[in-house]
Parts: C-alpha cells; sequence; structure tokens
C-alpha cells in the first residue's frame, strides 16, 4: 500500500471542487488527518480502550464512516469480549478497498484479533444489529443535517442496555470569542504540522459545503432527542471533540 504525504491543496486551484473520498484522498489519509486533526490518535487509541467497558459477549461493534478502519483496528487491538465481532462500514469504495488492505496487514501481524466484516453501504441506509458499542469518528459532520437526528435515533434503538454510542465530531461554538480563538488556534495547528496558508485556505472552500459542524450544545439535544439518557464528553482539543452517549 502506497502511503503519501497530503499535498492535495499545495498547487493553486482554478476552481477548487468540492472535498470527496475519493482515490486521491484515500491515498494521503493516514497523514491528513493526523496533520488537521488535533487530537486523532489520543482519541483512536481511547476508543479501543473505553470500548471494552461496554462491549459486551456476542454482540458486533460498529465503526460508522470507517474510512482507513483506524477505529476497527483500535477496537480489535483492546477489546476481547467472546463472541464480539467488529462491523466497519464507508460508503466510499476508495476508502474500504484501502481499509480491507489494511486489515489484512493487521490480521497478518497479530492473533487472536476480533473477526471483522467490511461493509460498502450509506449509513443512512444501513440495518443495525443489536449492538453494544457504536463508533462515529468524525462522521455524523458529513451526514446532511435533516438526517442526523434520525440517524442517531436508529443508532439508540439497536444499542442494548450498557451499550454505548462514541461521537466524536468538530465543534463550531455559539460565541464568537470562542470560535474565533479555537479557529486560529486550530489554524496555528495545521501550520505547525507544514500546511501552507494555500493548502489550507483550498480545503477549507473544498471542505466548506460538504462537512457542517454543530455546537456542543445542538449535540446533546440531538442525541437528546433521539433518545440517548446521558452525554458525557471524555475529549476535547480545540474545536474537536469526542462524547460517550449512553441510551
Ligand atoms: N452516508 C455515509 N455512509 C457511510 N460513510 C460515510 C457517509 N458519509 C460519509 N462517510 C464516510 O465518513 C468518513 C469520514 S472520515 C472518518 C474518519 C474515520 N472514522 C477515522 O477515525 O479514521 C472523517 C474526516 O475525513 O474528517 C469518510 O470515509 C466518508 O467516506
Amino acid at each position: 500500500m502506497k502511503q503519501s504525504p497530503d499535498r492535495l491543496f499545495a498547487r493553486p486551484l482554478a476552481e477548487v471542487p468540492d472535498f470527496i473520498f475519493n482515490e486521491d484522498v484515500a491515498r494521503v489519509f493516514p497523514d491528513m488527518i493526523k496533520r488537521s486533526v488535533p487530537g486523532y490518535p489520543t482519541i483512536i487509541e481511547n476508543i479501543g480502550v473505553l470500548a471494552t467497558r461496554f462491549a459486551q459477549a456476542g454482540t458486533p461493534l460498529y465503526d460508522l464512516g470507517c474510512s482507513l478502519g483506524a477505529v476497527t483496528q483500535a477496537l480489535r487491538r483492546h477489546v476481547r469480549t467472546d463472541g464480539c465481532r467488529v462491523i466497519a462500514v464507508d460508503n466510499s469504495s476508495a476508502m474500504l478497498e484501502r481499509c480491507r488492505e489494511y486489515l489484512h496487514v493487521q490480521d497478518s501481524m497479530f492473533q487472536e484479533l476480533l473477526p471483522v466484516e467490511t461493509i460498502e453501504a450509506d449509513i443512512l441506509a444501513l440495518d443495525l444489529r443489536p449492538t453494544s458499542l457504536v463508533a462515529m469518528n468524525f462522521t455524523l459532520q458529513f451526514i446532511p443535517r435533516e438526517h442526523r437526528l434520525d440517524l442517531l435515533g436508529r443508532i439508540r434503538r439497536a444499542l442494548v442496555p450498557g451499550g454505548a454510542l462514541i461521537l466524536s465530531e468538530k465543534l463550531r461554538f455559539e460565541d464568537t470569542e470562542e470560535q474565533a480563538l479555537l479557529n486560529d488556534l486550530h489554524l496555528d495547528f495545521k501550520r505547525a504540522n507544514g500546511y501552507s496558508e494555500l493548502e489550507i485556505a483550498q480545503k477549507r472552500s473544498a471542505i466548506e459545503n460538504v462537512m457542517k459542524p454543530d455546537s456542543l450544545e445542538e449535540h446533546r439535544e440531538r442525541l437528546a432527542a433521539a433518545g440517548f439518557r446521558k452525554v458525557v464528553p471524555w475529549f476535547q482539543c480545540l474545536n474537536f471533540c469526542s462524547l460517550i452517549a449512553l441510551p
């Protein structure tokens, strides 16, 4: 598998097309997400650790919007619960193809990993089996707003008692000063990771019609409306957070 550094937006583009998860993105994705999302490696590893508390014997664990399967691999590294398996879902064939290759590498390197099933599907059309853990790591923000509540409602109804949803998202902030400061600090994070002003500006215009972050208050309200009893933020770094939502 050839992994490359992210230079997708390094040259000036006459017109910046909307961001899509195609082969070019799949090839640079590990580098792109690490240099763009502060705390990403910490979130990934800890989802594996958190999951051990919620995983119940004989249930599938879902990784919705799995991309290259980073969460799936963390779940397989940490969860040892009898009869669990991981179901990794993404609607990008380019992402899922590479995800499968990475999972084969993981299989060849470790023994006693949870079995994994990869599904190329739109998570809005997915039939969820009763599950003890659903992870949506930076996926909900790409789902059109009008479908988010329905999706969370279906996840809530699929969760068995004692299970959990782990939801990671970029946040926006209602307070303009807080929004401006955290946005600036995120830009500094990208600069510190070697992105130029041009790369930052072009990536921003590629993503702005596609990725729509909500505020923490909006997440709390929507999760409550979907039937979640409790929302516990467990991680925040700048404008990126991860929540545990309990049924
Ligand atoms: N309707 C949909 N159905 C299925 N997949 C979708 C849909 N919409 C978007 N996706 C998929 O959601 C993923 C979002 S990336 C997740 C990172 C990963 N979780 C990680 O922990 O590395 C986040 C980011 O790039 O910021 C992409 O692979 C899309 O194809």
